[in-house]
């Protein structure tokens, strides 16, 4: 009997499995299977044993909503028992939503999950498709952490800390308030990730729907208007970006509407517009101003994250006090909550 590690690989689309086009760069079907039956790399006796399982239709990532988290959620839940970690290829335009949302989706994870992907197709040539899928495939075998991860150019993050950072670089996810899981340099170095014994428990699988989400950035002179409009019915929570350390404008009718959208019961969560950081509402006045108003801090969660988990939890519960309970707790790690309590 082999004693190689199976790894499940749910290939959903992405620029790794494109072809040129009039059009520009599109997904083909059975093309990366067949690039990937070229490479001898991916047979080194090292490599586990891997079954890749294309999806129809191949998607540009751009195209994705929460149905296809939740695709691809039940996907792994279906082969869960079969395999020992699964790696995901995505685009890498909402791979940062995709690796975010299924980390609240998924409970009791015991395996690990990781989504890769890349900035030229495997096929190609300088594609960085074969590095990412190698050592994704590789970690996933060999250095088994159990959290939905993030693999790109050489560096694991947390998937629910990570963000795309460069549009055309290589070097495309970035991870601003937490440190990379491991890397693999001339040696696989574990930096904050955990290796651990693949555990028993049985996999729990959430239902996410799609979710009325209002985002806006704060910027100098923004018309309250706005924020009435953004709020309208059927939205049900507001993502405010706002300045550093979590400011915005006091005591003008910028506030008084995010007063009237909180008194409506729309659930706004203050995150900063700054790459790195954390929101700490009680740092100047004119934070103190949006937290009296009942703004809840979005603490140090990226965008992606403070996306994903409202609607995961928009999806669990009508219950608002209970939604703004649980945005302040650290539900996978998705946030500090160490100095700020706000
Ligand atoms: N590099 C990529 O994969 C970008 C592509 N547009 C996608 O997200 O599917």
């Amino acid at each position: 009997m082999s004693t190689k590690k199976k790894i499940y690989i749910a290939y959903t689309g992405g620029t790794i499995g494109m072809m040129k086009s009039a059009h520009g760069y599109v997904p083909a079907p059975g093309f990366l299977a067949k690039s990937i039956a070229g490479m001898p790399e991916f047979y080194r006796p090292e490599m586990p044993e891997f079954t890749l399982c294309e999806y129809s239709p191949l998607m540009d990532s751009s195209d994705m909503t929460p149905a296809d988290w939740q695709r691809i959620a039940d996907d792994i839940l279906r082969n869960y028992g079969d395999y020992d970690g699964f790696v995901i290829l995505h685009g890498t335009d909402t791979m940062a939503y995709t690796a975010s949302a299924l980390s609240f989706m998924f409970q009791n994870l015991g395996k690990p999950v990781i989504v890769t992907g890349s900035q030229i197709p495997l096929a190609a040539l300088r594609s960085d498709g074969q590095t990412n899928l190698l050592n994704a495939l590789y970690i996933a075998a060999h250095y088994p952490i159990h959290e939905v991860s993030l693999f790109f150019n050489n560096r694991l993050f947390r998937g629910n800390r990570s963000t795309k950072a460069d549009a055309d670089g290589f070097d495309a996810f970035a991870s601003p308030n937490f440190p990379a899981l491991l890397e693999a340099g001339i040696d696989i170095e574990l930096l904050n990730g955990k290796v651990e014994p693949i555990k028993s428990l049985p996999l729990d699988v959430a239902q996410v729907t799609t979710q009325e989400i209002g985002v806006v950035t704060l910027y100098p002179g923004m018309s309250a208007n706005i924020i009435d409009n953004l709020v309208k019915h059927p939205v049900k929570a507001l993502i405010l970006q706002s300045y550093g350390v979590g400011n915005a404008p006091q005591g003008g009718p910028l506030i008084d509407a995010i007063k009237r959208a909180i008194e409506a019961k729309i659930i706004v969560l203050n995150c900063t517009q700054c790459f790195k950081g954390t929101v700490n509402m009680s740092g100047y006045a004119t934070g103190n101003a949006l937290a009296d108003v009942g703004v809840i801090s979005g603490q140090d969660m990226t965008i992606e994250a403070a996306l994903t988990k409202l609607h995961f939890l928009l999806s669990q519960t009508n219950d608002v006090e209970k939604i703004k309970g649980l945005l302040k707790k650290n539900l996978r790690g998705e946030l500090t909550n160490e100095v700020h309590s706000d």
